[in-house]
């Protein structure tokens, strides 16, 4: 399969789940301007149709990228996750299909720390019932179960960039902060890494996930670990839906052992705004629910939609794939006076020789060679004088182990 350089007015761009006007701002500075902008997420079907003729293709949490899409998506040759969760794309598929997926790791983690500490707050002092109370003409006067943070437990599981960002936060407010994580990690402030996740359950007054969606935290709290869990404690989950067992949340908040819960994702979630959401969660008046904002402000999504618009042009642009989350990584300098050969191919030995070997043969000068490889892929760069560029391409598709290959003139 193989692209060839095309006009920059050729290259068709699908941007998905409404991503932020700077991400289109950023394309058309760049001189994209073959854009189709939809609000919400597609289905498989829909989206194999849409996805056909794009060459690139950029999507929030919702959009499932999967090996039949990719399949069907021929000139795919980047993904951009307009977040930092890559889990609803299929990043084998991507890999052995060619494609390129980046995603912006940073820019939205504030956004999640400070909704998180809000919510511990809040839930602490029962805001949510008497909220709902009162605006049912209610008066919900009273001290009960109504507590201050300063003082409390907060254990946190994940003490990656969102988790660490909480802790500063809820530490300034005199929590004392605990996590559980897979990965030793330096504590920030006065934080205490604890060995197992049963110990920080036992411990904290509010709990709060902030992993990734991998095998090891599918459904990594249920009925046993809302057991652990302190009576009168909270519940907070930002991180994904499929982390938890819903029905035992609903569960555990039906039989008073928690105080009440913070739920911002969600096993199944509604493709678009105008979906139904659905949930056991609904009607509880200590949860509060909100529809996977978690890094919805003005600030986190401006920056994500420059930051990946910019790794997809400068993918597209110049091939380099540096921050790319399933494919080697190569950093690539301009190619003035040069054509510039991008091969994307399986990572088995012979590959290089032959197209070493093919290049030398058929007098094509390489005047720079940038080649790495993982585990199952190899992404070499070659530069040629500006006259070998389509008969080196022309030949280097026909190597053997080839997956993808595209010209830049
Ligand atoms: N609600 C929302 O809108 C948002 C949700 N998220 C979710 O939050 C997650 C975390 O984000 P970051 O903090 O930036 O990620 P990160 O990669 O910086 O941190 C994740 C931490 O979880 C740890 N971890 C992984 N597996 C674990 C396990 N089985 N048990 C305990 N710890 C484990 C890792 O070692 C790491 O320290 C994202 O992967 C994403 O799914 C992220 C942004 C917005
Ligand atoms: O804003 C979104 O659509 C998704 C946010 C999120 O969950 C993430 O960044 O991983």
């Amino acid at each position: 399969m193989s692209n060839k350089s095309l006009e920059k007015s050729k290259i068709r761009i699908l941007l998905l789940e409404g991503v932020h006007q700077s991400a289109l701002d950023t394309f058309e500075a760049a001189g994209y301007s073959n854009i189709e902008y939809l609000s919400g997420s597609l289905s498989e079907d829909a989206l194999i149709e849409k996805i056909r003729d794009a060459h690139f293709v950029g999507i929030r949490s919702r959009t499932q990228l999967t090996r039949k899409v990719f399949e069907a998506a021929e000139k795919l040759v980047a993904v951009g996750c307009f977040c930092i969760g890559t889990n609803q794309v299929d990043l084998d598929a991507a890999t052995e299909t060619g494609v390129v997926v980046f995603n912006a790791p940073y820019s939205n983690t504030r956004s999640v720390a400070e909704l998180v500490l809000a919510e511990a707050i809040l839930l602490l002092r029962r805001i949510p019932e008497r909220n709902a109370s009162c605006h049912n003409g209610g008066w919900l006067k009273n001290a009960k179960n109504s507590f201050e943070v300063r003082g409390k437990v907060l254990g946190i599981i994940g003490y990656g960039n969102i988790g660490t960002q909480f802790g500063i936060l809820a530490e300034g407010l005199g929590m004392k902060v605990k996590f559980y994580d897979v990965v030793t990690k330096l504590p920030l402030g006065n934080a205490e890494q604890v060995a197992s996740l049963p110990e920080l359950l036992q411990v904290s007054d509010v709990v709060s996930l902030h992993v990734p969606e991998t095998a090891a935290t599918k459904w990594m709290i249920g009925a046993e670990q809302f057991a652990h869990m302190k009576q009168n404690a909270i519940f907070i989950n930002a991180s994904r839906g499929t982390v938890v067992d819903i029905d035992a949340l609903a569960e555990a908040l039906d039989r008073d052992r928690l105080l009440g819960a913070a739920v911002d994702v969600f096993p199944v979630e509604p493709r678009t705004n105008d979906d139904e959401f659905k949930s056991p969660l609904r009607g509880l008046d200590n949860v509060i629910l909100t529809p996977h904002i978690g890094g919805s402000t003005v600030e986190a999504q401006r920056n994500i939609g420059i930051e990946v618009a910019d790794k997809l042009i400068t993918f597209s642009d110049n091939g380099t794939s540096i921050s790319a989350v399933n494919f080697p990584e190569v950093a690539l300098p301009a190619h003035p006076g040069k054509h510039r050969i991008l091969h994307i191919h399986h990572n088995v030995p012979g590959v290089m020789s032959e197209i070493n070997h093919i290049f030398s043969e058929n007098n094509i000068n390489i005047s720079g060679q940038y080649l790495q490889t993982s585990n199952n892929v190899g992404y070499v760069v070659i530069d040629v004088d500006q006259d070998c560029g389509p008969k080196a391409l022309q030949m280097i598709r026909d190597v053997k182990g080839t997956i993808k290959a595209r010209i830049l003139f």
